[in-house]
């Protein structure tokens, strides 16, 4: 079985986007230059995995809402302990709203893969210019390797949102989220809504209120079990996996979500968050 590579203008209701489609036998994903987003994984036809806002938008810099945003090199609100001017930095990083260049691609009998990379110039920590890269490879798998080879301190996120459809036979609704098990996290998280250090009692978890937990030391394979289909993600690199859902009224209160959003995905991230200076390689691999 050999792949395909095209470049495409346009996805979904972005119509102007700059991306890579990927083939491979049935499978199909789709990527944007801007912020390497992955915005679409079918391992076959009308079966998409990640979920994407219909309300996402690109322009005015802003971030586009589902898929598989790229935090770098930090996550969440910028640290002032580490980087000057914290309060003016944007959430997530730097490279969310950055046209990507290609670096690599290859249509293998094996798999088809491709890489972009973002050079940026200097980092509000980092005088000298830092390279960061993407490969995504589709096979009967997604895999996506997040890479930045310089020794420095740098948190990063894999930020997938998955659609909670495939997973589910009933139709989405608030109560179908809630019979999703997620499995493979730890026992001891950080609950950012209390603000409280938490545990629990086993590495399972269910969504039914607002829920944005950063888990410490997650399995190297985390799952999403419904009663149709389970989605496996194995991971490497991660010190972290981060758990959210933004539920009813924080859905409302976002532009780019519609007010029901909340009950079409599950935000299961894998993260590096330590701060030590050292090279970057984070990987998430996803199958359904
Ligand atoms: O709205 P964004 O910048 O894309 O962030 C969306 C969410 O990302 C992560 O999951 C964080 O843990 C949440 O606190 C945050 O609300």
């Amino acid at each position: 079985m050999t792949g395909m590579i095209t470049e495409q203008t346009g996805f979904a209701h972005l119509s102007d986007l700059p991306c890579w489609q990927l083939r491979f036998g049935d499978a199909c994903a789709v990527i944007s230059s801007y912020g390497a987003q992955v915005l679409s994984y079918q391992p076959k036809p009308e079966q998409e995995v990640l979920w994407l806002s219909p309300l996402s938008s690109w322009h005015q810099q802003q971030a586009i809402r589902g898929g598989i945003p790229i935090c770098w090199p930090w996550f969440g609100p910028a640290d002032a302990n580490i980087l000057p001017d914290a309060a003016t930095q944007p959430g997530h990083g730097l490279v969310r709203n950055r046209l990507w260049q290609l670096h690599h691609k290859a249509e293998l009998e094996s798999a088809t893969q491709l890489t972009l990379k973002v050079t940026l110039d200097t980092l509000p920590h980092i005088a000298s210019p830092v390279t960061l890269y993407l490969q995504l490879t589709l096979s009967n798998t997604l895999t996506i390797e997040l890479r930045c080879d310089a020794p420095i301190a740098q948190q990063a996120a894999l930020h997938s949102y998955f659609a909670i459809a495939p997973l589910m036979a009933s139709t989405v609704g608030s109560e179908t989220i809630q019979q999703i098990q997620i499995q493979g996290l730890s026992q001891s998280y950080m609950d950012k809504v209390s603000g409280q250090p938490t545990q629990q009692a086993n590495d399972h978890a269910h969504i039914d209120s607002e829920t944005d937990r950063v888990y410490r030391q997650p399995a190297a394979e985390m799952k999403l079990i419904g009663d149709k289909h389970s989605l496996t993600l194995n991971q490497a690199g991660q010190d972290h996996a981060v758990l959210w859902n933004p539920w009813q009224q924080k859905s409302q209160a976002m532009p780019d979500m519609p007010d029901d959003g909340y009950q079409h995905f599950i935000c299961l991230e894998t993260a590096r968050l330590h701060w030590q200076p050292m090279p970057l390689l984070l990987k998430q691999q996803i199958r359904l």
